[in-house]
C-alpha cells in the first residue's frame, strides 16, 4: 500500500502563533515528532483508570446470527433471549456468523487505508464541512474547532443511506462500499427485530416506528497513526453513539474499550466478528431498559490501527421517544423527551464529547 511522504508546506496551516497538522496522521509522519505536543495531551480521569480484559466468568456476549435463521425454534427463542440480555447488561456484544462475507469486511477496510493513504490534498476535498448532514466529512480530532484537547484520531463520515455517497478517489471505493453497506444495513435491521423481539413488541416494531426504510445510516471510518507517548494521548473519548446500533469493524489492531461494571474492558475480536454497540436511540426507545454502551478509542506506539464505524440511525425527521408500549404513567413513566434525531445529532455534534453528556440532556 502506498503511503504519502508528509510536506510540510502543504499538511501545514500556519496561524498567528502556531502552526497546525491537518491530520494526525501529517503529524505522526513527520520526523521530527518524538513526543506528543502539549494540544494532544490528554488528562485522564484517575477514576476511569481501572483496565481490564474480559473476566471468564463475565464474557462480553456472543451471538450467532444464523441461529435467528435457521436455529430450531429453542434455539431461535434462546438466541433473542441471549440479545436482549446483552443489550441490558452490557449494550455490548459480538455477532458471529452472521451474513456479511469476509472478503467484503477485508476488501472494505483496504479501500478505508487506501482513502487515508491518498494525498491530503485530495482528502481536505471533503475536509470543513461542518452540518450534520453533509454527505462526506473528513476531518481530525472530534470537532477540531471546539476541541479543548484534539484527540489522536483523523476520519471520514459518510452519509449512505437514505442516499448513497461516497468520495470518488480511491477507484474501487464506491462500489466497495456501496456493498459493504447494504449488507451492513441488511445486518443492523435483522438484529434489531430480533431485539424488537426480546423487549416484547413485533419483530418489526423498531423498523417500523424508526422509518428505517428511510433511515440513516453513516459509516465512520478512524484511522489512528502510531502515537510516540499512547498513554498521554486519547483517539477517542469516552462517549456512547447517536443511533440504534453500531456496527464495528477493525484492522486487527486493538483499541476499543468498553465501560462495564465500572471497568475499562479491553476488546480484541476475530476477523470476522461485529462488534455491536447499543447506541443511544436504542436506550430512549426501550425507555432505559436497554443502555447505551460507553466506549473510548486508545492508542498505540507501534501499528496503525483502523476502525470502521456503521451506524444503524432512525430517518432524520424521526422523533424517538420511548415506546408507548413499554411506558405507563404509574409504574414506568417516560423516562426521555422525544426528539427529532436530525436535532439530536447536532446536539452531539455541538457538545464537547465525553460520557453520556448528550443523553442526559433528554433525560426527564
Ligand atoms: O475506534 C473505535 O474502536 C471506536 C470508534 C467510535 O467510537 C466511533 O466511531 O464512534
Ligand atoms: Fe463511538
Amino acid at each position: 500500500m502506498a503511503s504519502t511522504t508528509p510536506d510540510a508546506s502543504q499538511n501545514q496551516e500556519s496561524t498567528k502563533n502556531s502552526i497546525i497538522f491537518r491530520s494526525v496522521k501529517t503529524l505522526a509522519e513527520s520526523p521530527e515528532l518524538t513526543s506528543v505536543p502539549s494540544s494532544y495531551t490528554y488528562a485522564t480521569n484517575p477514576d476511569d483508570e481501572l483496565v481490564t480484559d474480559p473476566d471468564d466468568d463475565d464474557p462480553i456476549p456472543v451471538i450467532d446470527y444464523s441461529l435467528l435463521f435457521t436455529g430450531t425454534p429453542d434455539q431461535r427463542a434462546k438466541t433473542i433471549h441471549d440479545l436482549g440480555r446483552a443489550c441490558e447488561e452490557w449494550g455490548f456484544f459480538m455477532v458471529i456468523n452472521h451474513s456479511v462475507p469476509k472478503s467484503l469486511m477485508e476488501k472494505m477496510v483496504d479501500q478505508v487505508f487506501a482513502f487515508f493513504n491518498l494525498k491530503e490534498e485530495d482528502k481536505q476535498e471533503y475536509a470543513g464541512n461542518k452540518n450534520v448532514t453533509d454527505p462526506i466529512r473528513y476531518g481530525t480530532s472530534f470537532n477540531a474547532s471546539m476541541d479543548r484537547v484534539k484527540f489522536w484520531r483523523d476520519f471520514i463520515k459518510i452519509i449512505v443511506h437514505p442516499e448513497f455517497h461516497s468520495p470518488d478517489k480511491p477507484p474501487a471505493f464506491r462500489d466497495t462500499c456501496e456493498e459493504y453497506c447494504r449488507k451492513t444495513r441488511e445486518l443492523g435491521r435483522e438484529l434489531l427485530k430480533g431485539i424488537s423481539e426480546s423487549l416484547g413488541l413485533e419483530a418489526d416494531y423498531i423498523d417500523r416506528t424508526m422509518n428505517l426504510d428511510h433511515g440513516l445510516q453513516i459509516i465512520a471510518a478512524n484511522l489512528y497513526s502510531p502515537c510516540p507517548q499512547p498513554d498521554l494521548a486519547m483517539g477517542m473519548p469516552p462517549h456512547s453513539d447517536h443511533g440504534l446500533l453500531n456496527l464495528l469493524i477493525q484492522n486487527g489492531v486493538c483499541g476499543l474499550q468498553v465501560l462495564h461494571n465500572k471497568k475499562w474492558i479491553n476488546v480484541s475480536s476475530a476477523p470476522n466478528r461485529f462488534l455491536v454497540l447499543v447506541s443511544d436511540h436504542l436506550e430512549i426507545l426501550s425507555n432505559g431498559k436497554y443502555k447505551s454502551v460507553v466506549h473510548r478509542a486508545v492508542v498505540s506506539n507501534k501499528a496503525t490501527r483502523i476502525s470502521l464505524a456503521t451506524v444503524i440511525a432512525p430517518s432524520l425527521d424521526t422523533v424517538v421517544e420511548p415506546a408507548s408500549e413499554l411506558t405507563d404513567n404509574q409504574t414506568n413513566p417516560a423516562a426521555y423527551v422525544g426528539m427529532k434525531h436530525k436535532d439530536y445529532m447536532e446536539l452531539q455534534r455541538t457538545n464537547h464529547l465525553y460520557g453520556k453528556s448528550v443523553l442526559n440532556q433528554v433525560k426527564i
